[in-house]
């Protein structure tokens, strides 16, 4: 079956990449003179044909001529397959190795510098505006900033307190829409004025926790409402006193705690639902939970009190819909009115044990968050929301009110972005991404450690679990084994907690025995501790990783976590200085981009988003840009330009930066660390494995990208074979594939997809195994190795001698000298 979708793909490729026209400009001078002189030879009387001939796809930037022989056997290849020019492969291997740097498609250079960032556009605001000003509870105020340190508001706590507490009739019957830019502080900017809301009633004499719940604040993933809950418990764990009492003082004879009864609960999944119940029927005045199991109790247990809620927010509300939680709400929606009904008819029938003094005729208010406004969360404010008020930063003080409007306002907005986030992109070839991906981590380590920030965390995104396991056994060199490799299969589904997942949870528990073992160090990227996460992860090692992520807040020691998109909602991970989307988001488009770079440039603080575009995804940028807002100041002095642009950063600049050494000496460098990878996936029957599954994963991934992508990601742009050697992979897609569905080494495995369809439909067997089964046998896989070092080797001479140019800025950022690459790479696996 996955041989089968492999072909197909490993065909298309084949044809459309010989229909596709040669870009007239972009890539070496030589590389583009040679393709002219060839082009005329082909069609000495056509002008154009340069653009088009099959010479000029070829864009090694080696400017070494091909002999005849070696030309017309590139050019019967099939995608995956690939010959090594200068350097015949003996033919009895049957197998050869790609260099890294030749045969990749000319990539245009950046047109301008990097630009620099504006001012933070989303740290709390500097002018006059403080807590209390806006209304809030003194008590609160103080508790701010004498135990947290927040001193001023940002923009959207500005505009959203006095809104959410204002005692104005108008406003006390309307439900509120958030929206905001990431990292601005929306989690305080609804907590803040419910717990404003429901202090004052801690003066009543029957108060305790048995009141039920009043407040619930839905999150789409467990991730997100742990990190809510564990805020909000900062927030009640206040000893709040009245004014009158000195605020000092810890204790004292007076001294009360007013939040004593406002206990914080949280129902995600995970534990026992007799352990729930238990809590529930005690009380919990504030609730945080994950859709599903909130509308599970709200269905299932009777002893949930909940006829008194006063106030739900729906957080990350366009994460809820892209999980398709609309139904589940509205049945919350419907559950929290019924359960209301009955517990009001209960009253005026004398049935309850109600103390008097509540104020039934006061109804539940919703407050709806995003960073984003579509349709689809427009829908969802449409079902929830009742006589909405919107409201967005304001950006200053005087400008509060026209922050406030009707939530219709907007309809047509694109997402804005803090406009102290640094956004960068590299259009990188296939066959290099992961060198590249490996020197960008490498530049930022080194930029972390002699900055004077704390900011030393980076997240990478992969596009799918099976991606992520790779890349973090791979990097970590960790040879997989059944039970690290089998974590994500019996583990939870990817979001929230139901049935399914809180037995599996059960399940998984003893495999998980070294929950705590969830960090690895790499020998590439000194300093760095590698962490994992993603949906299909048991909870218990997707909280520890949490855990210690966040936890590690030493420069000299920096984190680095590979994840799915799961990390990229309302997380709120502090000191991350670099997003890297290694992968682009397969769903979600713009909004997904906007929420994952939003994990970085957080309240103030500076950022840097990184995304990896492969040449046959060149127009993403510009479709990007089109999308985003920046919230620069314009020219106009009116706020918010109409687009952002991102920059390109060249990836000969990046592997320059991350190898260091002069000239071309990075591509010997890189091609030492490519091959260390190569031989980590040949080490183990498990290794290799798990290289071809998250191959495979993410080929099915890519080809999720919804039609209105397809023209920027189409799988049948993708070269294949390039792409299997991001996956540290030797062999072209379809031996991958054909291993794969041997659990011994096949005798019909081989390097090219039609001689393997040949000889399978002649009846033929293939004597010889490929190289790397041949080593996973014995035999010694370092002849070809040798090979295609002897090609980086002899490109880096004749690049000096064609005088290309080269750019030595890479010592800038250089962390390791030849010796210790060497000694690395040695060292792998
Ligand atoms: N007024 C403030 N001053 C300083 N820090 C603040 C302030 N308000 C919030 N923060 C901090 O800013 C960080 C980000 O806040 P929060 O997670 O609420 O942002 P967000 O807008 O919800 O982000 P996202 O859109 O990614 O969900 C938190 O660590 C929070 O403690």
């Amino acid at each position: 079956m996955d041989e089968d979708i492999i072909l197909n793909i490993a065909e298309n490729y084949s044809t459309s990449s010989k229909k596709k026209a040669t870009p007239k400009s972009g890539g070496r001078w030589t590389d583009r003179l040679k393709a002219k002189r060839t082009a005329k030879r082909k069609h000495p009387n056509d002008t154009s044909a340069a653009s088009t001939s099959e010479a000029a796809l070829d864009r090694s930037p080696r400017p070494t001529k091909r002999t005849k022989h070696e030309r017309s056997k590139d050019d019967d290849r099939t995608p995956g397959t690939f010959s090594v020019p200068t350097n015949p492969a003996p033919q009895a291997s049957g197998q050869f190795i790609s260099s890294l740097f030749t045969f990749n498609p000319s990539v245009s250079n950046p047109k301008h510098a990097v630009r620099a960032p504006g001012a933070p556009s989303n740290a709390p605001l500097r002018d006059l505006s403080t807590f209390s000003g806006l209304g809030l509870n003194p008590l609160i105020a103080a508790h701010l900033e004498t135990k947290l340190d927040i001193k001023k508001p940002t923009a959207i706590q500005r505009s959203s307190i006095p809104a959410i507490i204002s005692e104005q009739p108008d406003s006390t019957q309307r439900d509120v829409f958030i929206q905001s830019q990431t990292g601005s502080g929306k989690t305080l900017s609804y907590l803040l004025p419910i717990i404003h809301d429901l202090l004052p009633l801690s003066s009543l004499s029957y108060i305790d926790r048995s009141i039920g719940t009043l407040a619930i604040i839905i999150a789409p993933t467990r991730e997100l409402a742990k990190q809510i809950s564990d805020v909000l418990e900062t927030l009640l764990t206040l000893r709040l006193r009245p004014q009158d009492e000195n605020p000092d003082g810890e204790t004292g004879e007076h001294s009360e705690r007013l939040t004593r009864w406002l206990v914080s609960g949280l129902l995600i999944g995970g534990a026992t639902r007799t352990h729930e119940k238990a809590r529930l029927r005690k009380g919990l005045p504030f609730l945080v939970a994950t859709p599903g199991r909130l509308l599970d109790h709200l269905q299932n247990t009777a002893s949930f009190n909940v006829g008194k809620c006063r106030w739900l927010v729906l957080d990350e509300a366009d994460r809820l819909m892209d999980l398709g939680f609309e139904q589940t709400i509205d049945g919350i929606l419907k559950g929290l009115e019924g359960r209301r009904k009955l517990a009001l008819t209960a009253v005026e029938e004398g049935k309850s044990h109600e103390v008097g003094g509540w104020d039934w005729s006061r109804s539940r208010r919703t407050v709806l968050c995003s960073a984003t406004i579509r349709d689809d969360v427009q829908k969802l404010a449409g079902v929830a929301l009742r006589n909405p008020i919107m409201v967005k930063e304001a950006t200053s003080a005087s400008s509060s009110d026209p922050a406030l409007s009707d939530s219709k306002s907007g309809q047509d907005d694109p997402f804005m972005l803090p406009a102290q986030l640094s956004q960068k992109y590299i259009v990188v070839p296939l066959k290099l991404r992961l060198v590249t991906l490996i020197a960008l981590l490498r530049s930022i380590i080194s930029q972390a450690t002699r900055s004077t920030t704390t900011s030393s965390k980076v997240i990478v995104f992969l596009s799918c679990t099976d991606s992520v396991d790779f890349h973090w056994h791979l990097m970590g060199n960790r040879v997989p084994t059944s039970e690290s490799a089998s974590d994500s299969e019996d583990a939870a589904s990817e979001e929230e907690g139901d049935d399914a997942a809180e037995a599996s949870e059960t399940k998984a528990a003893p495999k998980t025995k070294s929950a705590k073992d969830v960090g690895l160090k790499s020998q590439f990227l000194p300093q760095a501790t590698l962490f994992r996460l993603h949906g299909s992860l048991p909870l218990r090692v997707r909280q520890e990783t949490m855990r210690q992520f966040v936890k590690e807040q030493d420069k000299s020691s920096l984190s680095i976590l590979l994840c799915t998109s799961v990390a990229s909602r309302g997380l709120d991970l502090p000191f991350v200085r670099a997003v890297i989307q290694y992968d682009l988001p397969t769903e979600g488009g713009a909004t997904e981009y906007v929420h994952r770079v939003g994990r970085t440039a957080r309240v103030g603080k500076s950022g840097e988003a990184w995304s990896f575009v492969s040449p046959s995804e060149s127009e993403w940028p510009a479709w990007l840009s089109t999308k985003l807002r920046d919230a620069r100041p314009s020219d106009s002095g009116k706020m918010e330009k109409p687009s952002v642009q991102l920059d390109q950063v060249g990836y000969e600049n990046v592997l320059k930066s991350g190898f260091g050494g002069s000239g071309t000496e990075f591509e010997a460098r890189a091609t030492d660390i490519q091959l260390a990878f190569e031989r980590w996936v040949l080490k183990s029957q498990q290794s290799a494995n798990m290289a071809r599954k998250a191959f495979l994963s993410h080929t099915r991934a890519y080809a999720t990208h919804p039609s209105d992508e397809k023209h920027i990601f189409h799988v049948k742009k993708l070269h294949l074979g390039h792409l299997a050697k991001a996956f540290a992979l030797r062999d072209a897609p379809a031996a991958v594939s054909a291993t794969k569905s041997k659990s011994k080494p096949s005798k019909h495995a081989h390097t090219t997809t039609t001689s393997s369809k040949r000889e399978k439909a002649n009846g033929k067997v293939a004597k010889k195994p490929v190289q790397s089964e041949k080593w996973m046998h014995g035999e010694d896989p370092m002849d070809a190795e040798h090979r295609m070092n002897k090609v980086v080797r002899a490109q880096g001479r004749m690049s000096k001698k064609g005088g290309i140019s080269i750019a030595t800025d890479a010592s800038e950022f250089q962390i390791a000298g030849v010796g210790d690459l060497a000694k690395l790479v040695g060292n792998f696996p």
